[in-house]
């Protein structure tokens, strides 16, 4: 049975003190093996989420299974962090730090301590290993964090801006890594990054999430068609072909607009409808020379949703 790895029913936390919720009525589920990112502005509530799903802080009020357990009760080997900052022992050594890792996961040191080798040195900090962790940069703490989590490899990860700090290339290494233990492991993520290009890349789903709610839930191709500005390209062999492009694209529900060489397409649904604008242009025998969509980037997306749920406020 392939159960969530998350379910949320009307999920809220209410810090003590505060006026507003920093996660509000949230209901989603999260199924084993996928990939979900967590986008919204700073404060939007997605380090709360993050931090109710591990069990580190309880909900106010709603219900959340974590594999069908309330998150306390999640075996410790099965669920791992990648948290933002922290917590480490800044004056003890980067082995010692690991260790404690594994104490606290219920892991034998012993058994993983050839592991812990590999992933320093997949992480470039296998010459590292006897120094205190204070002495460690930004970007090697972070992949420290990496490390950290992937002693055991577990079955729920949850990633809170890993990239943050983190040069190209150790980026790269650690999204590789994460699409090797997903392939061979089918091991769930879920993220916050301010990188669109992160849970673009990286993330077959992802939650819009601002004051505490979810705004949008749905992939990136989604979000950004949504924020409604895709169009499609399209150019024909020859001129005597645009009065059959303009009648076939109406046809299809499209606009056409004839712009020097190339008719740009809009409408609503315009990826649904394509596929009919090309069979019909087929028929009457017109050479397509070439069809390029072009979307709004997930960051235009992004923007028109989050600035009209401020203006609708
Ligand atoms: N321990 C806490 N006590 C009281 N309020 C808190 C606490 N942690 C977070 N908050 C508040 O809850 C809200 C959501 O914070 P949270 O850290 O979850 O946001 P975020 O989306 O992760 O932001 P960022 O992108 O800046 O990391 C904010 O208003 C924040 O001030």
């Amino acid at each position: 049975m392939n159960e969530d790895a998350v379910a949320a029913t009307a999920l809220t936390k209410t810090y003590p003190g505060a006026s507003t919720p920093a996660v509000d009525q949230m209901t989603f589920s999260v199924p084993t093996g996928q990939s979900v990112g967590l986008l919204g502005p700073n404060g939007a509530g997605k380090t709360t989420l993050l931090k109710l799903i591990c069990g580190v802080s309880p909900p106010t009020a709603g219900q959340l299974l974590v594999h069908g357990v309330a998150p306390g009760g999640v075996a410790k080997r099965d669920l791992a962090v990648v948290h933002q900052s922290g917590p480490f022992d800044m004056m003890l050594t980067v082995q010692d730090n690991l260790r404690i890792a594994a104490a606290f996961r219920g892991l034998s040191w012993r058994r993983i301590r050839s592991r812990a080798a590999a992933l320093l040195e997949e992480f470039d900090l296998a010459g590292k290993t006897d120094d205190l962790v204070f002495t460690l940069s930004g970007g090697q703490r972070r992949r420290l964090q990496v490390v950290r989590a992937l002693l055991r490899v577990p079955k729920l990860l949850l990633l809170d801006e890993p990239s943050a700090g983190l040069d190209v290339e150790g980026r790269r290494r650690v999204w590789d890594m994460l699409d090797e233990l997903r392939r061979t492991h089918g091991l769930t993520l879920v993220w916050t990054s301010h990188h669109m290009d992160e849970l673009e890349r990286n993330c077959e789903r992802i939650l819009v999430v601002q004051h505490g709610r979810i705004l949008r839930d749905g992939s990136s191709e989604q979000l950004k068609d949504e924020a409604g500005q895709v169009t499609a390209e399209l150019r024909t062999g020859s001129p005597d072909d645009w009065g059959a492009v303009a009648e076939c694209a109406r046809l299809a529900g499209l606009t056409p607009e004839y712009r020097g060489e190339l008719f740009v397409l809009t409408g609503d649904d315009l990826r649904r409808r394509l596929p009919t604008l090309i069979a019909a242009l087929t028929e009457r025998q017109v050479a397509i020379e070439s069809v390029a969509l072009t979307s709004s980037s997930l960051e235009d997306a992004f923007l028109a949703l989050t600035r009209a749920e401020v203006s609708s406020r």
